[in-house]
């Protein structure tokens, strides 16, 4: 059995107008696979409005893989939650592992981007993870709870209710070295206890997503776990029929 109701594609720097078209058409024949849970597709910025003007039903949602923490002004190269409202964006990805370590961005750019986005009423998707020596030094939870604490601090119970939050684990991410099931599970299930602490009812209910080479072939068994209830898909995410697969087993 599924728990999971949410996919997320994150194209990452890749795709062009003709992946935009056929990602849409392939969605569109194979929604009803997969009716009920929720598809995001998060292509780069510049393919954001191709792809708004391609989502041929509503089970699809539009989002992006990085705002701006401030709303306007002069902050040449950035990108607004609002000029994202204005094409229909609802999921903003924050935290990415490859924005920490590239862009340097740092829990604390995080949790303003985070007040950002729910703040105008988008949802937040926050991804944490450890890296290889972390998880080889026991130390996963203490990585991941410092992530938490600090990524999502600030945040109003009415704020926590739009964030989604996202466990990538690093040496899993486009490696083909996926968390097992169990192994997931044990960290989502933390998080979980951790939300729940913190936010009660609204923690209760928060989406945690697995990331980390999610497959055709492996998604069944993490979705099957208590606390996955979703994806956040990288590489799969670029192929039409492996990604409609996924979501269909998202479906179970
Ligand atoms: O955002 C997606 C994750 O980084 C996972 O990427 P991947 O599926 O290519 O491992």
């Amino acid at each position: 059995m599924s728990n999971a109701s949410l996919v997320i594609a994150n194209w990452k720097m890749n795709g062009n107008r003709a992946l935009t078209r056929n990602m849409s058409e392939v969605l569109r024949d194979n929604q009803a696979d997969f009716k009920g849970v929720n598809v995001v597709i998060c292509p780069p910025y510049t393919l954001l409005s191709e792809m708004a003007g391609h989502i041929y039903y509503d089970d699809v949602a539009l989002g992006a893989q990085n705002v701006s923490e401030y709303e306007s002004g002069a902050h040449t190269g950035e990108v607004s939650v609002a000029m994202l409202q204005e094409l229909g964006v609802e999921y903003v990805l924050l935290g990415h592992s490859e924005r920490r370590a590239e862009q340097h961005e740092s829990d604390q750019l995080v949790a303003a981007k985070a007040a950002t986005v729910t703040q105008a009423g988008l949802t937040a998707v926050i991804c944490v993870g450890e890296d290889k020596a972390q998880r080889e030094a026991d130390n996963t939870w203490s990585v991941i709870q410092a992530q938490l604490e600090k990524s999502l601090a600030g945040l109003s119970a009415k704020q926590m209710a739009r964030v989604v939050v996202a466990y990538e684990p690093i040496w899993a991410i486009g490696t083909g070295e996926t968390a097992s099931p169990a192994q997931a599970q044990e960290v989502h299930a933390k998080i979980r206890g951790w939300l729940v602490e913190n936010y009660q009812q609204v923690g209760a209910k928060t989406p945690l997503l697995y990331g980390g080479s999610v497959k055709a072939n492996n998604a069944e068994s993490l979705f099957s776990e208590a606390d996955i209830n979703g994806g956040l898909i990288g590489g799969a995410s670029l192929n039409g029929e492996d990604f409609c697969a996924i979501c269909r087993a998202a479906k179970g």
